[in-house]
């Protein structure tokens, strides 16, 4: 039986736990958003954009051959440029239309199930751009990349080589005589490879390349290069670029490899706001840090907190509204099936999985924050809090990606076999994240980085100096006794925070040992980057589960009593969640007993319990649209099986009675004639 609610039929499951629900779903909304402003912003956005249905596509992408969906993904590219050019720019508030705006970002996922072959554009060239140049060159380039006169991508991995920047290969040779840098592939692995948009989309590209002047090399600059012809779109000569082939997901992106024959570009495209190539061929460095040129791998990694929130937030809505229409088994005889969301296994596989998207949410508001007093910072020429922003961004970036895809996994697991369709939409978020945690820095590298500052960190707390924000917990590392356990959540994140410093000081003492045994610096730091990443990583949890208890404590000041009541049991839930995943390292760097922990796990269980009836208004709280969230099971209105039908019906194989392949293959082999 159905009901209707707003001229909508929604299964009778959903609408009874919609009317169970105990808070106002839309101050929940507010919080998520960052405010009501936002809010009220956001919606305008998506009428502007989605109510036309300029989104839909008449046959699902996952229909289409690979240049199908391709030249689908730019036509589509195409019409939501044009929208973001003529409309959404106003509404966004932004003189430049979209870039660095979430909800432009977030509105462009109605049209894509994968990516838009223009992401790279917008995520990496417009702003290496703006970060990279010269007032003068961001004055000639940015205008032209803004209004799509030009469209770019950022290609900086080699084939060879990815992780280590310092080891590519390509090489840009200044000569004097021409005024002109001669960019060259020397070998195979020095072949660019990856860049999104690249292998068909691009007619322009940011190239990072070794910098050789007057016979000496000078690292990796970036360069912009013309790279298509801008009227035919032909590969220019000197040039050699195509389309890497079929992934696990970023289909849509057309990511390419490119390779340069002594092609020449003119000096003035090397990007010169950190270093400048002069006439004669003097370098001159400008830049006050040396890894300023690093900068667009920074910002994304800011971004991409965000990102995998939004996608975990679709990823639990999916689940938890599924959860609430599915029922299974008998484990009362006399009574009908329960609803699955009603096992207390399958909250502790969604519950966990809603707090994480509102802890990365709040954790990405602050870390954009964070990021623009550093960049402000700089701006006067102080780059001193750069290590520390560097520290926490790749180890921010590093955790959220990774416990995002494992997440939106188990939301999959949470929804049978049913998850595993196509149609579902966590295949393709799954896809998507899973890319998160190795691109942009890949998650053990990026935690050894975050490893070396907080080593750093607690040598100057063992010599009694100063401590940075982020790290001013290790002061308490030296007292000589294990951190009081108390389950209080400020108590936990002191708990976090002692492991994150035992670790550490384990790491510290293990490399000494090895240095005294006879290892080199760079070997005892190797053999220990096991245990390194373990540091890295509680730290940030500790910075995590800081950061979003603060942050709810200060955005539900003023909200209704059960809003308060609900946040403050999600906070807690991850709290518990976090503690009982690490209970050995609580054993050895506090003072929990068996006890404290059988306790905990218990309150854990009981507010699984209390979370239950709220859980769907939770999911709805992120207010996704059905546009967004491209699922049979997880939108609004919970006709799970009924869009389950219709969208195998929509399968090209259902167009015929019998296929083709009967009469080839089938019947020739059962009648032996094969
Ligand atoms: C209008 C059109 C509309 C179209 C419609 C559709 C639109 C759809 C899109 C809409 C978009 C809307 C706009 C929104 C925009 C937002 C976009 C959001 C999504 C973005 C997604 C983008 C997709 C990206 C795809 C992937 C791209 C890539 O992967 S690019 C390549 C990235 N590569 C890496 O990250 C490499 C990782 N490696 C490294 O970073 C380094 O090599 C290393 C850090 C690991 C080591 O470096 P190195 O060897 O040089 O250094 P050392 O280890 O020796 O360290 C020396 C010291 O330096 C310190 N250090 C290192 N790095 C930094 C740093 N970055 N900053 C500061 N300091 C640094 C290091 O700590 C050492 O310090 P100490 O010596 O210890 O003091
Ligand atoms: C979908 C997608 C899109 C991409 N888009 C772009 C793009 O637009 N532009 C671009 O330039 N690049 C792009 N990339 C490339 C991406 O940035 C790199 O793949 C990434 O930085 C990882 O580098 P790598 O592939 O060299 O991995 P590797 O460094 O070879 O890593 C392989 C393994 O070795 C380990 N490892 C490597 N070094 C160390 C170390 N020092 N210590 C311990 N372990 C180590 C890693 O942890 C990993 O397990 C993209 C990649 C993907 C998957």
């Amino acid at each position: 039986m159905t009901q209707t609610n707003n001229n909508m039929t929604v299964n009778p499951d959903l609408a009874m736990e919609r009317a169970k629900c105990n808070f106002n779903v839309l101050e929940v909304t507010h919080i998520f958003d960052g405010g009501e402003r936002n809010t009220l912003q956001r919606k305008k956005i998506e009428d502007v954009a989605l109510n036309s249905g300029a989104s839909k596509d008449a046959l699902g992408e996952e229909h289409m051959s690979p240049k199908e969906k391709y030249e689908n993904a730019v036509r589509k590219s195409c019409i939501y440029a044009t929208m973001m050019k003529n409309e959404l720019a106003e509404l966004s508030g932004l003189e430049s239309f979209g870039v660095s705006s979430p909800v432009i970002r977030r509105t462009a996922d109605a049209f894509f199930k994968e990516v838009s072959p223009f992401l790279l554009h917008l995520g990496m060239f417009v702003p290496t751009i703006m970060g990279q140049c010269t007032p003068e060159q961001q004055s000639y380039w940015l205008p032209r990349a803004l209004d799509m006169q030009i469209i770019g991508t950022y290609a900086q991995t080699e084939l060879g080589h990815g992780t280590f920047i310092r080891g590519l290969e390509t090489t840009a040779t200044y000569d004097p005589e021409t005024e002109e840098f001669v960019l060259h592939s020397p070998t195979l692995s020095s072949y660019k490879w990856w860049a999104g948009g690249l292998g068909k989309t691009v007619n322009y590209c940011i190239v990072v390349a070794q910098l050789y002047t007057k016979g000496e090399c000078h690292g990796t600059h970036p360069f912009i290069v013309q790279i298509r012809d801008e009227d035919t779109h032909v590969p220019l000569p000197g040039i050699k670029v195509g389309e890497i082939g079929p992934k696990m997901g970023f289909n849509t992106a057309d990511n390419g490899f490119l390779g340069f024959d002594h092609y020449r570009i003119p000096r003035e495209h090397m990007l010169m706001k950190n270093a400048q190539v002069l006439k004669d061929g003097t370098y001159v460095k400008v830049a006050r840090h040396g890894k300023l040129t690093y900068g667009t791998m920074v910002f994304v990694r800011v971004v991409l907190v965000n990102e995998v929130a939004f996608n975990l937030a679709k990823a639990s809505t999916i689940a938890v509204r599924y959860s609430a229409i599915r029922r299974q088994s008998k484990p009362k005889p006399d009574e009908v099936e329960p609803q699955i969301l009603d096992y207390v296994t399958q909250q502790h596989k969604l519950f966990i999985a809603i707090a994480t998207a509102h802890a990365l949410q709040l954790c990405s508001t602050w870390l954009w924050e964070s990021f623009s007093a550093v960049l402000a910072q700089m701006k006067g020429g102080n780059t001193d809090t750069l290590p520390e922003f560097h520290a926490l961004s790749s180890c921010l970036k590093a955790i959220s990606t990774s416990d995002s895809a494992h997440l939106i996994e188990q939301c999959r697991h949470a929804c049978g076999g049913h998850g595993y369709m196509i149609s579902s939409g966590i295949p393709n978020l799954y896809n998507f994240v899973s890319a998160t945690r190795t691109y942009e820095g890949d998650y053990t590298v990026l935690l050894l980085q975050t490893a070396r500052f907080l080593v750093k960190a607690y040598e100057q707390a063992e010599a009694k100096k100063p401590l940075t924000p982020t790290v001013s917990y290790l002061a308490h590392a030296f007292s000589g006794s294990r951190a009081t356990w108390d389950n209080s959540p400020d108590g936990i994140i002191r708990s976090f925070q002692a492991l994150a410093a035992g670790k550490t000081a384990v790491c510290v003492t293990n490399m000494r040992k090895r240095m005294r045994a006879g290892l080199s610096q760079v070997d005892a730091w190797e053999m220990s980057t096991i245990q390194l990443v373990a540091a890295a990583e509680a730290h940030c949890r500790a910075v995590i589960a800081d950061t979003y208890r603060k942050e709810i404590v200060r955005l539900t000041a003023n909200s209704s009593p059960n809003v308060k009541v609900v946040m403050d049991q999600l906070t807690t839930l991850y709290l518990y969640y976090w503690a009982l995943e690490r209970t050995g390292d609580l054993l050895m760097f506090t003072s929990v007993s068996q006890k404290d922990l059988v306790d905990l796990q218990i309150a854990y269980e009981e507010l699984l319990l209390k979370i239950r009836p709220n859980a769907v208004g939770l999911v709805d709280a992120f207010d996704l649209r059905d546009e967004l969230l491209h699922s049979t099971l997880g939108s609004y209105d919970g006709r799970v099986y009924e869009r389950l039908m219709e969208e195998a019906l929509k399968s090209p194989m259902n167009k015929e009675p019998v296929s083709d392949a009967y009469s080839k293959y089938l019947r020739p082999m059962m009648k032996g004639k094969l």
